[in-house]
């Protein structure tokens, strides 16, 4: 990396509770739809050592906690004893890189299918009303509505599928709670229809969420866990009538458990630095304020703004999806302010073992 006169706030260090980061780039969280059967492959060594640097900090696609969980085909799994053996070369092989490696876990919830679930049985969610047919091109099929007293299994599939991502040797695991998935399906109102004590009112409604932290800081610890929140996205039909109370109670609530870092997607463009303060129309600072642990920021970053978020504390760190998908020497190319490969969108979850997601070219030596 540069000489400290030279450093962009980007690349420089920083402690993430325990983890000495030697950068603030962060690898996102991205689904590449290639783990057959739900089994990690060979292959995702590849992709992920490609974006594993010494200090830096990496975050898994999203990697179901159940056999109910999956929403997209080939989504990788951490259920099962024959999932949690195929992570360990792929963990293994980013560690003697010198990275970090969070394994994010997920449950899609109702943004799933016949298809895709157990016995072609309907997908689980808080209601029983379904996303609307073709929504994103595909093929939902109307969920079930869990009974209050079957979420505490829903919870369990959180707090094993953590267990095994430490057996896999992970650093961590961030839950996933963003994008219209299964917690997040929970706690917005325009999906949350409960009468139980699940729903209702703001903390009804993230109560699932703080259920699920609770049981996964109590089996592995909260140094080991991060949480990933869009209160601003409206995907998946999962808008809320007020995503800055929703946010910020969350990240309020989030304090009592201590868990090392709240993730969260910026909406529709970034943090632009106007007479020396950061404003957006979707400011996170009120949450960046009120969390304890390290902030990280995400959604449309490019180097120049990641450096404007550090530089102005914003943010501790910054994850890069599409860029750092497209270009796997991303912490390298910052450094030397050097050219970017385009990403190409044709080619995002396609199921084949290469192309998309391993065939970026590296800048030349
Ligand atoms: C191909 C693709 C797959 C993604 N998969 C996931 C995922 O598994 N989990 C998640 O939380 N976000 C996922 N995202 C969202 C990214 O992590 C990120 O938040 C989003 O792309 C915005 O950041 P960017 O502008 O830097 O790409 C995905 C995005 C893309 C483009």
């Amino acid at each position: 990396m540069a000489g400290k006169e030279a450093m962009i706030p980007l690349l420089t260090p920083y402690e993430m509770g325990k983890f000495n980061l030697s950068h603030r780039i962060v690898l996102a969280p991205l689904t590449r739809c290639r783990s057959y059967n739900n089994v990690p492959q060979p292959h995702a060594v590849v992709y992920y050592t490609q974006r594993a640097t010494n200090g830096g900090f990496l975050i898994s696609e999203a990697t179901g906690v159940a056999s109910t969980a999956q929403g997209y085909p080939d989504i990788p799994g951490i259920w099962t004893k024959e999932q949690v053996k195929a992570w360990k070369p792929i963990v293994e092989a980013v560690h003697e890189k010198g990275a970090i490696f969070f394994c994010q876990i997920c449950h899609a919830g109702r943004a799933s299918n016949y298809a895709l679930q157990p016995d072609g049985e309907a997908p689980i969610s808080c209601t029983d009303k379904g996303l609307t047919p073709g929504l994103d091109g595909q093929d939902w099929s109307p969920p079930r509505r869990l009974r209050t007293n079957e979420i505490p299994s829903i919870i369990n599939d959180f707090r094993l599928a953590a267990c095994n991502a430490i057996e896999a040797g992970f650093d961590g695991v961030e839950i996933h709670g963003a994008y219209g998935y299964l917690i997040e399906q929970f706690m917005k109102d325009q999906v949350n229809d409960r009468t139980d004590h699940y729903g209702g009112n703001l903390e009804n409604q993230c109560r699932f969420a703080l259920e699920v932290v609770e049981a996964v800081v109590n089996k592995i610890g909260p140094g080991k866990v991060g949480m990933r929140l869009s209160p601003y996205s409206k995907g998946m039909e999962a808008g809320d009538s007020n995503p800055e109370a929703l946010g910020l109670y969350m990240a309020n609530a989030l304090n009592k458990f201590g868990i090392v870092y709240l993730h969260v997607i910026q909406q529709r463009g970034k943090a632009i630095k106007i007479n020396d303060k950061y404003e957006t129309p979707y400011s996170l600072l009120p949450m960046r304020k009120a969390f304890k642990g390290t902030f990280i920021v995400a959604g449309g970053y490019s180097r120049e703004d990641g450096n404007m978020a550090i530089a102005g504390n914003y943010a501790d760190l910054v994850a890069f999806g599409r860029l750092f998908l497209a270009n796997p020497d991303l912490p390298r190319r910052f450094e030397l302010n050097a050219p970017l490969n385009r990403y190409d969108e044709t080619t995002f979850y396609l199921s084949d073992p290469v192309i998309g997601y391993t065939d970026y070219p590296f800048l030349e030596p």
